[in-house]
Parts: C-alpha cells; sequence; structure tokens
C-alpha cells in the first residue's frame, strides 16, 4: 500500500439481489472512504444493506455496479488483506487453540515455529495465557472471540471487517473485548469497518460513524467523533462529555427513518 492510499475507497456501489424473476435494490450509491489507520462504524435499520456491503468489500460479493479499491488495489475477489470478523467465531473444535490461530496461514502453507510463537504472544497480549494447547469447547465465548482475533491477525490483514462481533457475548464481556480489540487494532495500526446494531459500541470504538439510510442503503450520516470521546478509550468514552448528545443524534436519525416508514 502506498504511504498516501486509503484502506478503503468505495465508490458509488449498489447491489441487486435477483431471485428467479424478482429483484431487490439491496444497497444504491453508496460512497465513503476509509483512511489507512482508521476506525468506522456502520450502524442502520436492520436490513439497510450493512452486512451486503461488508460482503462487497471483502471481495465475497461482486457488486451490481461501482467499484472498491483495498490500500489502492480494486478488490476483484477475496484478499489477504482483508480480514472478518463475525458474530461466531467459527473456531474448528477438534483443533487446539495454537492451531485454530494459524490456519489461515497454514491454507497457504506458510506456517512457521516463529508463526506459532507470534500466535502465543499475541494470545497472551489479549489476556490468554495457557490456552494454546486447550481446545474451543475449554474458553468461554468472550475468550474465543478473542482467539477469533488473534487468528485474523495472524494473517497481518490491513483492513478488518467486523460483522456483530460482539452482539452475543454478556455486557461486560463485550466492554472488556471492545477495550482489548480497540488498543490491539490502534497498536497494530489496522484500519476496521465495524458494523453493529449498538449505537454507544458504534462511538465508543470509532473515529466516525457512517450511518446508513433505510434500504436501499445509501450513506445517510458520516459523523466524526470528537477526539476527547476517541482519545478515552471504549470504556471510559461511555462517560465523556459530548458522549451522550452524540448517541442521541445518532438515535434521532433512526427514528426520522423509522417516522418515514410509518404508514401516513
Ligand atoms: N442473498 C440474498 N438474496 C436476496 N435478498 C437478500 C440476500 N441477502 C440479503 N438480502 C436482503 O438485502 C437486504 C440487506 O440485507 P443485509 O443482511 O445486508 O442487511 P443488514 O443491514 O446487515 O441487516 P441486519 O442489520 O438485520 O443484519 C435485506 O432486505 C435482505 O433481506
Amino acid at each position: 500500500m502506498r504511504e498516501r492510499d486509503p484502506a478503503v475507497r468505495v465508490e458509488h456501489i449498489s447491489h441487486v439481489y435477483v431471485s428467479g424473476k424478482s429483484a431487490f435494490l439491496a444497497l444504491e450509491h453508496v460512497g465513503f472512504t476509509l483512511a489507512a489507520g482508521q476506525f468506522a462504524s456502520l450502524v442502520g435499520p436492520s436490513g439497510c444493506g450493512k452486512t451486503t456491503l461488508l460482503s462487497i468489500i471483502a471481495g465475497l460479493i461482486e457488486p451490481t455496479a461501482g467499484t472498491v479499491e483495498i490500500g489502492g488495489k480494486r478488490v476483484t475477489g477475496p484478499s489477504r488483506q482483508v480480514g472478518y470478523m463475525l458474530q461466531s467465531d467459527y473456531l474448528f473444535p477438534w483443533r487446539t487453540i495454537l492451531d485454530n490461530c494459524v490456519i489461515g496461514l497454514e491454507v497457504s502453507g506458510r506456517v512457521t515455529d516463529a508463526h506459532r510463537s507470534e500466535a502465543v504472544r499475541l494470545l497472551g497480549e489479549m489476556g490468554l495465557n495457557d490456552v494454546a494447547g486447550k481446545y474451543p469447547h475449554q474458553l468461554s465465548g468472550g475468550m474465543r472471540q478473542r482467539v477469533a482475533l488473534v487468528r485474523t491477525l495472524m494473517t497481518s490483514p490491513e483492513l478488518l471487517l467486523l460483522d456483530e462481533p460482539f452482539s452475543a457475548l454478556d455486557y461486560q464481556t463485550k466492554l472488556t473485548l471492545e477495550e482489548q480489540v480497540s488498543g490491539t487494532l490502534k497498536a497494530w495500526r489496522k484500519s476496521a469497518l465495524l458494523v453493529t446494531h449498538d449505537i454507544a459500541e458504534a462511538i465508543a470504538m470509532s473515529d466516525r460513524v457512517i450511518v446508513l439510510d433505510r434500504g436501499p442503503g445509501r450513506v445517510r450520516r458520516d459523523i466524526a467523533v470528537p477526539d476527547s470521546i476517541r482519545a478515552a478509550g471504549p470504556l471510559k468514552a461511555r462517560e465523556m462529555p459530548g458522549f451522550h448528545k452524540l448517541f442521541n443524534e445518532i438515535w434521532n436519525e433512526f427514528e426520522e427513518m423509522e417516522a418515514k416508514e410509518e404508514p401516513s
């Protein structure tokens, strides 16, 4: 990636799902740019196309129109530059935690002892000491999500796509993980796009919150999170002045979208 290339450039993305004779416009003219090292959240009403957009950026779905560039290169299919982390951790139950962590590298035939040591070090950084030889069923949901993050980071992606990775966790675990993931991604200078239904989580973790409009999805608002909130980190962000004002601003966008939908 050249110095000035953004992590992601999404231009005029539209997507139509076709099944049989019916067609459904899921996204229309979506465009935004994410600078290298930035963390942005995508929020919007259920069904507005957030996962579709993430899948297009990941190269898993070809858009009907428009282009995506990652690190200055046009996306034409899945790429090693992108790591995907989902609500479910998708760890293989028959593999140890360490073997799960290096699976992405193993697939491309490049696992070394140094990689295994790095995975153990990263697990330790995420507060997971002494788990390398265990199996996924021996770990809690929050621990497994941390393993999933280590597995994602092991392939050295430039961009992480996070699709509701914390939504299945209890509140306390979720806050702890938000803090750990955010700290790790900042330390590694990774760019990330997080899809979440949780407005507080979006503000607490991000440099920007992108609000998608009710279907067909379009960018409705692109809101910068003030420096004071960003600098506080996810846990403390919620106590910062300005947090609730921003929360209400985004909440009002959702209310306006809902009001527009209601039959007159
Ligand atoms: N394979 C598909 N075929 C047809 N329609 C689809 C398909 N996948 C998604 N859709 C529709 O496209 C729209 C956008 O779906 P998508 O899952 O991207 O929304 P979302 O914002 O992620 O939803 P949620 O917040 O509920 O997870 C929805 O109306 C959905 O029903």
